[in-house]
């Protein structure tokens, strides 16, 4: 099943730059190894802000929730999540 996310990401100002580089750092270990297993099927930065987009490729809801629960930076981030289905008109085969 596929879902289209997007995340925001809000660092409390007074985090020592440290903390945060840390976060970062296991963050992008964690979504490179996940698009490498396909879960994480795009991710896409939006300009001039720190949010991104992506596409996961995931069995449900239940699987979704886990995965983003997992992200490092899952506590400082507003999520929306938006469940997507094949549109008829689409000349592609149901993947992103
Ligand atoms: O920088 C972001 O948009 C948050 C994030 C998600 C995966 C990643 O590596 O960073």
């Amino acid at each position: 099943m596929l879902f289209h996310v997007r995340m925001d990401v809000n660092l409390p100002p007074a985090m020592p730059p440290a903390q945060a580089e840390e976060l970062k750092k296991t963050e992008r270990e964690l979504a490179q190894s996940l698009q490498r297993s396909g879960q994480w099927r795009h991710l896409w930065r939006i300009a001039g802000q720190y949010a991104n987009v992506s596409i996961f490729d995931v069995a449900g809801v239940d699987e979704l929730h886990a995965l983003l629960t997992s992200l490092p930076l899952f506590p400082y981030m507003q999520i929306q999540i938006m469940p997507l289905c094949r549109h008829p008109s689409s000349v592609r085969d149901g993947d992103a």
